[in-house]
């Protein structure tokens, strides 16, 4: 398998060399100007509807965590928005950085915020997420900024479990967690046709960012920065900085959702 990373010999410059599509025409993320974002009146309101009991479990994947959903059934699904049919929540994971001025993947205006949360959805009219990974509208991913101010208490059942999947591959149960509880009150977005940021960088995601960021705290920050990409027994190193930065729009259209 190809392997890759965030350090200066595997990190975001040298996917290409394994991943051509690194190069592609529609690949995230992106700076997101909104002042260049053209308001779309036909754009739905999203829908979200998550059921706390989907909840499976958190594993530490070697470049983020992520928190798995059982998603055999349409009981945690996405609809509306700019997306046609019904989309199963998978998993939701972050990017971050070694320090608060950074870490997230999407820009605004080039402002990097600390962290960001992604809601990995993908398309039931496939039979699987394998299916659906590598087509033109096969996932969708809702992306959320997170900014530093006061400790946000809806993160902390996620960073209390970190401590039991410090290492590349450990994994543990988690249950009953509603990830509709991490979303701010507007749920008004900006989408665009993008990509998965990582490896295998497929161009399979219609993309939908909150305008709206939730709060993180510079200790809750401390709990992300204490991961690490190694493996039991490998020399550490600390999982941070795990982010792509923005990729060219190549004459993409950004919409916004709200005026
Ligand atoms: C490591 N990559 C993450 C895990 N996934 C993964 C794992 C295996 C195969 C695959 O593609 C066939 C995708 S994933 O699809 O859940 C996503 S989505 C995503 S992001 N940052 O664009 O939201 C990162 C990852
Ligand atoms: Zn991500």
């Amino acid at each position: 398998s190809h392997a890759w990373g965030y350090g200066p010999s595997d990190g975001p410059d040298t996917w290409a060399e394994s991943f051509p599509l690194a190069n592609g025409p529609r690949q995230s993320p992106i700076n997101i100007v909104p002042k260049e974002a053209q308001f779309d009146p036909s754009l739905k309101p999203l829908k979200i509807k998550y059921d706390a009991r989907d909840a499976k479990g958190i594993l530490n994947n070697g470049h983020s965590f992520q928190v798995d959903f059982v998603d055999d059934t349409d009981s945690s699904t996405l609809t509306g928005g700019p997306i046609s049919g019904t989309y199963r929540l998978k998993q939701f994971h972050f990017h971050w950085g070694a320090s608060d001025d950074r870490g997230s993947e999407h820009t605004i205006n080039g402002i990097k915020f600390p962290c960001e949360l992604h809601l990995v959805h993908w398309n039931t009219k496939y039979a699987s997420f394998g299916e659906a990974a590598d087509k033109p509208d096969g996932l969708a991913v809702v992306g959320v900024f997170l900014k530093i101010g006061a400790a946000n208490p809806k993160l902390q059942k996620v960073l209390d479990a970190l401590d039991a999947i410090k290492t590349k591959g450990k994994q543990n149960t988690f249950s009953s967690f509603d990830p509709k509880t991490l979303l701010p009150g507007s749920l008004d977005y900006w989408t665009y046709d993008g990509s998965l940021t990582t490896p295998p960088l497929l161009e399979s995601v219609t993309w939908i960012v909150l305008k709206e960021l939730i709060s993180v705290s510079p200790a809750q920050m401390v709990k992300f920065r204490s991961l690490l990409f190694t493996g039991d027994g490998e020399p550490v190193c600390n999982m941070v900085d795990n982010y792509r930065p923005p990729q060219l729009l190549k004459g993409r259209q950004v919409r916004a959702s709200f005026k």
